[in-house]
C-alpha cells in the first residue's frame, strides 16, 4: 500500500540515527521453549519478545520491560523495529500485542525519558513515540491488543492504535488517558484517537477528567471490544483474530485506510510543530516540577 510504504521509508529514515541504540540485540532468532519447526522459532530484541506462528500467519509480540513497561527510547523503538520486520515479512498478516510483565500492560511514557533531561533527547523521544503510533495505527497487519494488564496514557495509545482490545476482568487493571493528572495533555493525534474511537463527548469527559476506566467501564463506553477472565485473554485475542482475518486482506487494508488516513496524515503534516509543542511544554519549569513530583508518588506508593 502506497501510504504504508511511504511510512515506512520515513520510519526507516528516523531510525537510522538511533542504530547505536544501548544493550538492544535486534533480530536474535531462537528456538521458542519445547518448539520444533519454522512456526515455533521466536526472535525479538530485549525489550520484545516475538513469538511467530507460520502457519497461522500470526505473530504474539510480547513488550517486556520491566518492571511496569514503561515506553523508554529503546521499548518503543525495538517494538518499531519488530513491527517493520514482521510487516515485510508475507507470511504474517497479524499481531497480537500483550504484555510479558505481571499486571502492567504498559505504564505509559517512562516519565525518566522526559524528566530532567535536555530538549534535544525530549525531541528525540517524542520522535519515536510519534513513529510508534503511526506505525501501528497505520499497520496494514491485523493488530489485536491483549491487555493483560494496566494500560494507563501511552499504554492506551498503544491499545488505540490496534483495531481491537481485548481486556482482562480485573479492577486494577484501568485504562484510560489520565495525562491531565499528571498535569499534561494528550496531543492532538491521540485526542484524536480516542475520539475516533469512543466519540466526541465521552473524550471531552474523559480526557478532561484523566479518567482511567476499570474493566466494564471500558467496555460501556467502547474503548475496549471485550472484557474476558484473565486466563481468556489470549484465546479470545485469538478467535477475535481469526475473526479480521476472514476478510479478504485487501479489502480490509484499504478500509482501514480510508477509516485512518485523515488522522494520521494531521500528525504527518505538523510532526515538526507537534515536536517543538511537546519540547517547550515537557521541558517549562512548571511541568518539569509536576512531573517530578508524580514520579516521587510513583516511587513512594509501593504495592
Ligand atoms: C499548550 C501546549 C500543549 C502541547 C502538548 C504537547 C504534547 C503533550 C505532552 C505530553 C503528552 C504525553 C502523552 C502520554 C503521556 C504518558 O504516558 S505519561 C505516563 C502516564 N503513566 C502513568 O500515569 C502510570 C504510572 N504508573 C502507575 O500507575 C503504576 O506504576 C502501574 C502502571 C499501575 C503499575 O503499578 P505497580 O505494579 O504497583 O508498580 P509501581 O507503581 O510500584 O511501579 C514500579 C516502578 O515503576 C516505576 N514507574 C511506574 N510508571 C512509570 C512510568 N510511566 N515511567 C517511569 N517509571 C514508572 C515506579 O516509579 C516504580 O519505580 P521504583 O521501583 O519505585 O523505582
Amino acid at each position: 500500500m502506497a501510504l504504508a510504504s511511504g511510512v515506512r521509508f520515513a520510519a526507516r529514515a528516523l531510525l537510522r540515527p538511533w542504530a547505536l541504540l544501548r544493550g538492544t540485540t535486534l533480530g536474535r532468532t531462537e528456538p521458542a521453549a519445547g518448539g520444533g519447526g519454522d512456526g515455533a522459532r521466536r526472535f525479538g530484541s530485549q525489550r520484545v519478545l516475538v513469538e511467530p506462528d507460520a502457519a497461522s500467519g500470526v505473530a504474539v509480540m510480547k513488550l517486556r520491560n520491566p518492571p511496569v513497561n514503561a515506553l523508554s527510547l529503546e521499548l518503543l523503538t525495538e517494538l518499531v523495529i519488530s513491527l517493520e520486520k514482521l510487516e515485510n515479512d508475507k507470511t504474517f498478516r497479524g499481531v497480537i500485542l500483550t504484555s510479558d510483565c505481571p499486571r502492567v500492560f504498559c505504564a505509559g511514557l517512562d516519565l525518566t525519558e522526559i524528566c530532567g533531561r535536555n530538549p534535544a533527547h525530549c525531541a528525540e523521544y517524542w520522535k519515536a513515540m510519534q513513529e510508534l503510533w503511526l506505525r501501528t495505527y497505520l499497520s496494514s497487519l491485523v493488530l489485536v491488543a491483549a491487555i493483560n494488564g494496566a494500560c494507563p496514557a501511552g499504554g492506551c495509545i498503544i491499545a488505540l492504535s490496534c483495531d481491537c482490545r481485548v481486556l482482562a476482568d480485573n479492577p486494577k487493571y484501568r485504562i484510560g488517558l489520565n495525562e491531565t493528572l499528571l498535569g499534561i495533555i494528550a496531543p492532538f493525534w491521540l485526542k484524536d484517537t480516542y475520539v475516533n474511537t469512543i466519540g466526541h463527548r465521552a473524550s471531552e469527559q474523559a480526557l478532561q477528567l484523566g479518567s482511567l476506566f476499570p474493566p466494564a467501564e471500558a467496555l460501556q463506553v467502547g474503548l475496549v471490544d471485550q472484557v474476558v477472565p484473565e486466563d481468556q485473554v489470549q484465546s479470545t485475542a485469538l478467535s477475535e483474530m481469526a475473526r479480521w482475518l476472514a476478510v479478504p486482506d485487501h479489502a480490509r487494508q484499504l478500509t482501514k485506510n480510508m477509516m485512518r488516513k485523515a488522522t494520521a496524515d494531521r500528525l504527518l503534516r505538523q510532526r515538526d510543530a507537534d515536536t517543538q509543542n511537546f519540547v517547550s511544554f515537557v521541558c517549562r519549569d512548571s511541568i518539569q516540577k509536576s512531573l517530578q513530583a508524580y514520579l516521587e508518588k510513583l516511587r513512594q506508593r509501593k504495592g
